[in-house]
């Protein structure tokens, strides 16, 4: 059966299956212990990218083979079937692409592929198999599929066709029908232009062509063009040994830490909104053949294929051009997950650590040179003392002087919407960057009753809900050294406490099948809003009694004034005051005494709320541009008056109410009445003179005005929204 199948294809096509690295043809191999569906099981857990694509089919087909070897001992006979099973598959897929381009577009795809690549593809299109595509096509799949090409995507299709191979005649069939501008025949050049200068680049490195690569790229080609499919031609290079080209282009400062855009056929196919098998095609013919159709490569760099490829001249001349060993695809895996043992893997390994070695003592530079305080404060307005405390534990913990026995725990105190979660949050994003995995959120006022210790951990086995797990257990074995923030702690029962308690004491928990995890790198931090107003007090009594001090120092400017707004709450009212409320909620010494820090946050003072206020309108300015090419801009007394809607138990919540009910309402109301030409520049005043809060006899308004050409102004006359009642009385 296999000799009626041209050798050249042959060959071509189970290096389009050597992904699958378990599948032997070789009689001479017969007696050499075969892989089983376990151990591709373990080579895809190891190896997805090459592996995964074939693996669901592949182990049925191996299950299928494994039985059949079972009943009859002859193992290499089902190789080969199952080998030509394969093969036939493949070939018939690619053959049925031809068959569809013969039907549908002869003429121009004859013309693209008569240019290089012709030779063996009319072998292979015209071989053998159009049968089978015919079939699908002229039953159940024509319709949609003729809707495609020549429905709403004829145009396109033609355009990416003709347009990149046969310019000229794509202009002619515009040109005659009369309907394109000379401006649009001219942006069509300079974009067939750039295509083609794509394509000659990457044809430059499928074919080895190093003195074609150095023209272009002294041309001023980009080294780092993509394919439109989302590769690049370091990639292209890499995967196929072409050395002089990999030296070229990392010469002319092509990225050798560039991801592939490319998925799989299938999903690029569905993204592009092309056919899979158009897909495939270009993916075999312009990239590889030797890689499987169903893996995603989505975020495989230059070092990843030159690894698949297993090309150890080129993995080096990669790594020397500063290739990142560390950096993972999508699928989490760098390019060592992939490397064969040996040299290779050796040389990876090495490298890894090195490049670890490097990145530790550029993070220690980046941490000299800017510390952890200033990136908390970017985010975080106010609560320099909460920053300080928090920033200081980190830093202890990252430079090696800490008890590794215990995690760090925080508890953080104060009223509403003061930054504690931002704070978390942001600690969170310093560590891991990945801010999904690395922060865990736990709402503790859903876990205030008993039973609700098992949501918490997991259910004991034989218990209601076993199976699914503990809500905490699950998100910490993902990511032990995570930052877990316990909302509302003061909420949770005392039971779930006790779990609290273990976790921090030991740095371990253990779930309901009786796992234990060990997180002791983990962060947790509890937030709570016992003892807020007492703190909110302290803190205004200290900051006027500041404020006394400085008048009565004269203090003429306002630096020293806002110097006079920092100030730190005394051991004293810790010790006096919160210590004993604390332990009136707790109830337990040793829960306290396991806490290493607790974090105090104060009410803003006013010029933290003027930036609080400045940081809203910003937001909405930023809006405005990108929405409704609106400039926004705004006077000083519009902040003193917005930082009017603070309230101590809403916190910075109460700012962003008060921006959006008096600003951002104008804004909507004057847009839906069409007052705000496309492009204008709008600002922000205060009706009337804004006097001192107490002697204000009502509030102020904010007035919208339209900024002229000439830089006049003119106020905006804003409808208030009709009642619906009055709208229908009128009626
Ligand atoms: N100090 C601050 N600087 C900047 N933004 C802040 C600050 N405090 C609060 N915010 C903003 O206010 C909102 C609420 O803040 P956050 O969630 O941190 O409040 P919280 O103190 O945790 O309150 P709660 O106890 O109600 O959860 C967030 O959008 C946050 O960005």
């Amino acid at each position: 059966m296999l000799s009626a199948v041209p050798k050249r294809l042959l060959m071509r096509r189970s290096r389009s299956l050597s992904p699958c690295r378990l599948l032997h043809t070789d009689p001479g191999q017969a007696n050499v212990r075969r892989p089983n569906v376990d151990d591709l099981q373990a080579s895809v857990r190891r190896n997805p990218g090459i592996f995964a694509s074939c693996a669901s089919r592949k182990c049925t087909l191996m299950r299928e083979r494994e039985e059949a070897c079972n009943n009859t001992g002859n193992l290499h006979a089902q190789y080969r079937q199952l080998a030509s099973r394969w093969r036939t598959s493949l070939e018939s897929r690619r053959s049925s692409w031809a068959a569809l381009v013969t039907a549908g577009h002869t003429g121009s795809y004859r013309e693209e592929r008569g240019g290089q690549n012709t030779g063996s593809y009319r072998e292979e299109r015209e071989g053998q198999n159009t049968g089978s595509y015919r079939e699908e096509r002229e039953g159940q799949n024509t319709g949609s599929y003729r809707e495609e090409r020549e429905g709403q995507n004829t145009g396109s299709y033609r355009e990416e066709r003709e347009g990149q191979n046969t310019g000229s005649r794509g202009w002619r069939g515009a040109a005659s029908a009369g309907v394109l501008s000379t401006g649009a025949l001219v942006f069509c050049f300079n974009k067939d232009n750039n295509k083609n200068t794509a394509e000659a680049l990457l044809n430059a490195a499928r074919s080895n062509n190093a003195e074609e690569m150095k023209r272009l790229l002294a041309d001023g080609v980009d080294p780092n063009t993509r394919h439109h499919l989302g590769w690049t031609a370091l990639m292209v290079a890499s995967m196929n040994g072409q050395h002089n080209v990999v030296k070229v282009l990392l010469e002319s400062g092509a990225d050798p830490n560039l991801g592939d855009d490319f998925s799989s056929v299938y999903g690029t196919a569905r993204d592009k909104g092309i056919h899979s098998l158009e897909v495939l095609v270009t993916r075999e013919d312009e990239f590889s053949n030797r890689l499987s159709a169903r893996a995603s490569f989505r975020g495989c760099t230059p070092l990843h294929y030159a690894v698949l490829a297993d090309d150890l001249r080129t993995v080096r001349m990669l790594l020397d051009a500063g290739a990142n060993p560390l950096q993972v695809n999508e699928l989490g895996h760098t390019p060592l997950s992939y490397a064969k043992e040996g040299e290779m893997h050796t040389l990876l390994k090495e490298r890894e650590e090195k490049f670890k070695e490097e990145q530790k003592q550029r993070e220690v530079e980046e941490r000299r040179r800017f510390p952890l305080e200033y990136r908390l404060k970017e985010h975080i307005i106010g609560q320099e003392g909460a920053i300080a405390t928090v920033a200081s534990a980190i830093r202890r913990k990252e430079n090696g002087w800490y008890d590794e026995e215990h995690p760090l725990v925080f508890l953080f105190l104060g009223s509403s919407g003061i930054g504690k979660t931002e704070l978390a949050k942001q600690v969170a994003r310093y560590i891991h960057k990945d801010i999904k995995k690395g922060f865990i959120r736990m709402d503790m006022s859903e876990f205030q009753e008993k039973h609700e210790v098992a949501k918490f951990i997991g259910s004991p086995p034989g218990y209601v809900g076993h199976e699914e797990g503990g809500q905490l257990t699950k998100l910490l074995k993902q990511c032990p050294n995570a930052v877990v923030l316990f909302d509302e702690v003061d909420k949770a029962h005392p039971d779930v406490l006790t779990i609290m308690l273990q976790l921090f004491d030991e740095g371990r928990l253990t779930d309901g099948k009786g796992k234990t995890i060990e997180c002791k790198d983990a962060i947790f931090i509890m937030t709570s809003n016992v003892a807020s107003d007492e703190i909110a007090q302290h803190a205004i009594q200290l900051r006027q009694e500041a404020q006394e001090q400085s008048r009565r120092r004269l203090a003429d400017s306002l630096d020293e004034v806002q110097q006079s707004e920092k100030i730190t709450i005394s051991k004293k009212f810790k010790e006096e005051v919160i210590r004993p409320i604390l332990k009136a909620q707790f109830r337990r010494d040793e829960f306290l005494g396991r806490i290493s820090e607790i974090v105090y946050f104060l009410p803003f003072c006013h010029s933290e709320l003027i930036q609080l206020v400045s940081k809203e309108l910003n937001y909405w300015a930023k809006k405005a541009k990108q929405r409704h090419d609106i400039t926004l801009l705004w006077e000083r007394g519009v902040l003193d008056l917005l930082t009017r809607g603070y309230n101590l138990h809403y916190g910075a919540r109460s700012i962003k109410h008060e921006v959006e009910r008096r600003v951002v309402n104008q804004l909507a109301a004057a847009y839906e009445q069409e007052l705000l030409p496309e492009g204008c520049t709008l600002r922000l005043t205060v009706d009337g003179e804004l006097r001192d809060e107490e002697e204000e006899q009502g509030s102020p308004s904010l007035r919208l005005e339209i900024v002229d050409k000439d830089s006049k102004t003119r106020k905006l006359e804003i409808r208030q929204p009709q009642n619906p009642e009055q709208v229908a009385y009128r009626r």
